[in-house]
């Protein structure tokens, strides 16, 4: 009898729709007797082909009508990604044939994957811990070069091993108390040293923690907004970057009312551009909510374009809402005078001329590339003021919370006359076990699959 996490999973693991070549994959204790039920090799058999080679055959219905002609990838554990037996099925990417491939496996003996199983199942088998499982996510899902990196980083054990650090660390601090408390009546006494090292991992702690909201926008790719008097050219300027006429374009001062997004990608990184009301006293109850959101827009940002139209002189009360702008904002705005095709009647000198505005025409698109390179250069140096090494998620910030917290108790009882090292130790125990909530070492199995519920089906 198998248990649940030794049975034969099925799944899909490339995307839906046609296209060239599928995968999909099998694992489990009796997989080799699932597959070999499902195909036809020529001249061979499944139950008898060598680990680690790659086999042509067909998978064929129980008539042996055959469904696809394949590659069957074999893959014996414990050396294997889950650290079970492994097949994997590459056949031609048609939905019907991949329905018709799995059904038949179920029909045989596997049953359907749930999200994340053969992740799960790689952390069960003590393949990865569970900050290297949450990795294979991140990396599934990462909108930007950085968050890239720091995912595969992560997956091959930098945050992991930072946590195992820190863990050895209190083990030490342990010990040290038990010494002490041993050695009551020798007068060994390690608090100094016990309170020292304490403090010195809450520092490290702290350091780590401030970086999580940083990480957000390497996660989810760049927010830029483009904000500026109405008719400079915001939506013009939407489309051209877009490459698409996507918001509309008039003459007519106060044409967007709302903002739109739309996605795009800059040298690898993904970015959503923000198209808002233009700014400008007004009546209309429903151009005044655009406005509001334009603001709202600009102060989630990450980076603003801040767009005047360079054709027409501009009024003191534009002059001081871009002002408030360039003060509040002065590190992550691009300044862009637009219109250039036109005679220049801005009194650039006023305010403008400090902050170096790049001049571009979106009606005969010159100096697009300078725009998009320095939007690039904006992106890079965003990233390059990111200090920390890993991507925090919100369960490991909690837990550091947690460890912070806990640490600080202890830290608090060596401020007393009499340090109770009974007390010391048993804290110093409880936070231990909470580290190792964060790698998964003693996690519940309800932990568990709030973990894993967030992966796709195949991973
Ligand atoms: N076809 C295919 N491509 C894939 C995967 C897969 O499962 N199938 N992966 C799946 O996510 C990723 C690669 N990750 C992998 C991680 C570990 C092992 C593995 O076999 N580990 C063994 C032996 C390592 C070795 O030979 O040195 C082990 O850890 O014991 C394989 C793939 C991406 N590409
Ligand atoms: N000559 C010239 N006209 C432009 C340029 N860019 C935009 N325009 C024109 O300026 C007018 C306003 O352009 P929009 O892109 O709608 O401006 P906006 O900033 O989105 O305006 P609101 O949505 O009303 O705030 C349109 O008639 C555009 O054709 C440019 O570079 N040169
Ligand atoms: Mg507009």
């Amino acid at each position: 009898m198998l248990t649940r996490d030794q049975e034969t999973i099925i799944a899909q693991c490339t995307p839906n729709g046609k296209g060239a070549i599928a995968l999909v994959r099998l694992c489990g204790s009796n997989v080799r007797e699932v597959v070999s039920k499902i195909s036809y090799l020529p001249n061979n058999n499944i139950e008898n082909l060598s680990s680690g080679t790659v086999n042509f055959g067909f998978v064929i219905d129980d008539q042996n009508n055959k469904i696809d002609q394949v590659m069957f990838i074999i893959m014996d554990g414990p050396k294997t990604f889950t650290g079970q037996n492994t097949i994997e099925i590459t056949c031609h990417n048609n939905p019907f044939i991949i329905q018709k491939i799995i059904s038949q496996a179920v029909k045989h003996g596997a049953r359907l994957a749930q999200e994340g199983e053969f992740t799960k199942r790689a952390f069960l088998n003590d393949k990865i811990d569970l900050i290297q499982a949450e990795a294979i996510n991140e990396l599934i899902h990462a909108n930007t070069q950085l968050a890239l990196k720091k995912s595969l980083s992560q997956l091959q054990g930098s945050f992991s091993n930072w946590i195992y650090k820190l863990e050895k660390e209190l083990i030490r601090t342990l010990a040290w108390s038990q010494a002490t408390f041993e050695f009551l009546d020798e007068e060994v006494n390690f608090n100094q040293q016990i309170k020292d090292h304490l403090l010195k991992l809450v520092k490290d702690i702290k350091i780590l923690k401030k970086t999580f909201d940083e990480q957000q926008q390497i996660r989810q790719g760049i927010r830029i907004a483009l904000i500026g008097s109405v008719n400079a050219g915001k939506s013009s300027i939407f489309n051209n970057l877009l490459n698409q006429k996507r918001a509309i374009v008039t003459n007519i001062a106060g044409t967007t009312r709302d903002a739109i997004e739309s996605g795009i990608y800059l040298n690898g990184n993904y970015c959503t551009l923000i198209d808002t009301a233009g700014l400008r006293q007004t009546d209309d109850i429903i151009e005044q909510e655009g406005i509001k959101k334009s603001f709202e827009e600009a102060a989630k940002a990450d980076i603003i374009l801040l767009i005047f139209d360079q054709s027409r002189e501009i009024n003191q009360e534009e002059e001081k809402v871009y002002k408030e702008l360039l003060n509040q904002y002065s590190k992550k705005i691009i300044l862009i005078a637009n219109k250039i095709d036109l005679e220049n009647k801005t009194s650039l000198n006023r305010i403008f001329d400090v902050h170096k505005p790049i001049k571009i025409s979106s009606n005969t698109k010159e100096n697009f590339n300078t725009l998009e390179q320095n939007i690039e250069l904006k992106i890079l140096e965003l990233f390059s003021s990111i200090e920390s090494p890993f991507l925090l998620n919100k369960r490991h910030f909690n837990n550091l919370i947690n460890i912070e917290n806990q640490i600080n108790t202890v830290i608090e009882m060596f401020n007393n006359d009499m340090v109770h090292h009974e007390l010391v130790a048993y804290h110093l125990n409880n936070i231990i076990e909470t580290i190792s909530d964060l790698t998964g070492k003693t996690v519940s199995e309800a932990g568990l699959d709030m973990v894993f519920k967030e992966f796709c089906v195949g991973k």
